[in-house]
Parts: C-alpha cells; structure tokens; sequence
C-alpha cells in the first residue's frame, strides 16, 4: 500500500477518493496527510410554486423543523427595491407589478451574497431558495454563476389549484400584505408568467428526476405533513 501511495504521491496527484470525503494531499517529499474533507459546498433546494402555493409559508416550517436558511429570491429583490442607492429599484418594482422576471444576474448576485454572509455569520450552509428559477434566463446565469459553486439537491414543488392560490394571495393583500402584486390585476400577469415561463423550469428539473412534489392544496399543517416525508426521505438518503 505505502510504496503505491508513494508512487502516487511522486506523480503530484491527489487522489479523491472516498467518494470525495477523503483527500490525500501530496506534502513536501515524501510526507502527506491524510486529510478529512468534508463536502463543504453549500446545499441547495429549489422551492417552487404559483404565487400563493404556500412556498413561503412551508419553508418557514421547514426552517424550524430541518435548520435550514430560507432565502426568498422575492424577499430579496423587495430588500434591493427599498435600498437607499439601488441602481435597480424601479427596474424591480416594474417586474414586481407586472409579474415579470427581474434580469438573472440581479437576483442570482442577491442570492450568492445571501448565502455566503449566512455561511459566514453562521456556519449554517443548507439553504431553501424560495421562488426561483423562475424562467430560462434564470435557469442559464443560475448554471453559469453558481451552479460549480453549490451542491443541488432537488426542487420541493408545491403544486396548488389556481383558485386556491389567487384566494389566498387576495387574502394576503387585503390582510395588509402591503405587496403591490397581491391584486388581481397583476396575479392575472403572475399566473401567465408561471403557466408560461416557471412550469417549463419544473419539468425541466422533472425530467433529470430531480423534482419532489407536494400536494399543496389542504391547510398548512397537512401540507406540512408531506413536506416532512419528502425531507425526512430525502435526510434518510443522506442528501443533507
Ligand atoms: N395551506 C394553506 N392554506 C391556506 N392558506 C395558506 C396556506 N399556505 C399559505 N397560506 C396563506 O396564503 C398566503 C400565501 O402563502 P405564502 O406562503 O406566502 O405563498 P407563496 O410564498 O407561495 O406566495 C399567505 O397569506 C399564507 O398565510
Ligand atoms: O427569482 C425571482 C423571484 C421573484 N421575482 C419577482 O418577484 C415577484 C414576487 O415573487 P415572490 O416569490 O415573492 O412571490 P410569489 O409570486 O411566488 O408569491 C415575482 O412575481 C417576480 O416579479 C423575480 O423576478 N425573480
């Protein structure tokens, strides 16, 4: 085994093996450690859902039952839009009102700051990413800018009757949401971009087998329910 190591070693090849838990590393001469490395990538589950799904809502849950981060890409853009100096804000509020895509390299820049501060302040690197990609354009700068960066694990896809979803975000609204979306004008241009734009996001993720999905219709608690199947399956395989 030594002199094979040694051989190895000499070639200044670092072997990954241990499906990628265990790294040897060539030292100087002759010497080298055999080190534990962990896969620190930060892990990725994409949320998915028509506006009103419950998207939000479940990761909150989820947040306090399986320790995840939730990063809503929506929260964010809506934190950008009300930064004093943005450079974007109309520019958002426009996509905002209109249920249109804000440009990927806005928000995937967002969503990359937000992870690596939580990793940072936290140590904590297991993340829902609520509410994206929602079209090609995300999906591309999403592969481009990150997707060498994270682990991706599957999207948790709440799939919800569409009267059911407008019901509850005009709920919303009139509860005081204070969203300028949750209105049916702009749920009417919502809907389209979701039919349209997001649907071909989910089957594309559908057909690599990577997509987990809820039923998302019932009370919160029972969507629930199903939630923790499909993550407690998912911890049981080791995902995360
Ligand atoms: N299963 C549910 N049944 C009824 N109302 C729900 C359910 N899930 C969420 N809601 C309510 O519906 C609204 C939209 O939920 P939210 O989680 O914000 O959805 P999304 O993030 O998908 O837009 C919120 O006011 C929320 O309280
Ligand atoms: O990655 C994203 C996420 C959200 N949005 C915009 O933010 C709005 C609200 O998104 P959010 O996820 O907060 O709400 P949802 O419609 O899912 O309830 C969307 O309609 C888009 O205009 C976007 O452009 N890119």
């Amino acid at each position: 085994m030594i002199p094979v190591l040694n051989q190895l070693l000499k070639t200044k090849l670092v072997v990954k093996c241990f499906k990628r838990h265990v790294t040897l590393s060539p030292l100087s001469g002759n010497k080298f450690i055999l080190r534990k490395m962990e896969n620190n990538k930060p892990k990725i589950i994409f949320v998915l859902g028509a506006p009103g799904a419950g998207k939000g809502t479940q990761c909150e849950k989820i947040v306090n039952s399986f320790g995840f981060k939730h990063l809503s890409a929506g929260d964010l853009l809506r934190e950008e839009r009300a930064r004093e100096g943005s450079q974007f804000g109309s520019l958002i509020e426009d996509c905002i009102t209109n249920g249109k895509i804000v440009p990927v390299e806005i928000t995937c820049s967002l969503l990359e700051n937000a992870i690596i501060k939580t990793n940072q302040e936290t140590g904590n690197n297991k993340f829902l990413i609520d509410g994206f990609p929602r079209n090609e354009d995300n999906l591309q700068g999403w592969q481009r800018q990150m997707s060498e960066k994270v682990d991706f694990l599957f999207v948790l896809f709440f799939e919800c009757s569409q009267d059911k979803c407008v019901e509850r975000c005009l709920k919303r609204g009139q509860a005081g949401s204070g969203r300028t979306d949750d209105n049916m004008e702009s749920l009417k241009k919502r809907f389209d971009t979701y039919m349209n734009d997001t649907m071909a996001i989910i089957n594309h993720y559908r057909g690599l087998g990577k997509v987990r999905q809820i039923f998302a219709n019932e009370d919160p608690e029972t969507v629930f329910k199903s939630v923790k199947n499909a993550l407690t399956e998912a911890q049981e395989q080791k995902l995360f």
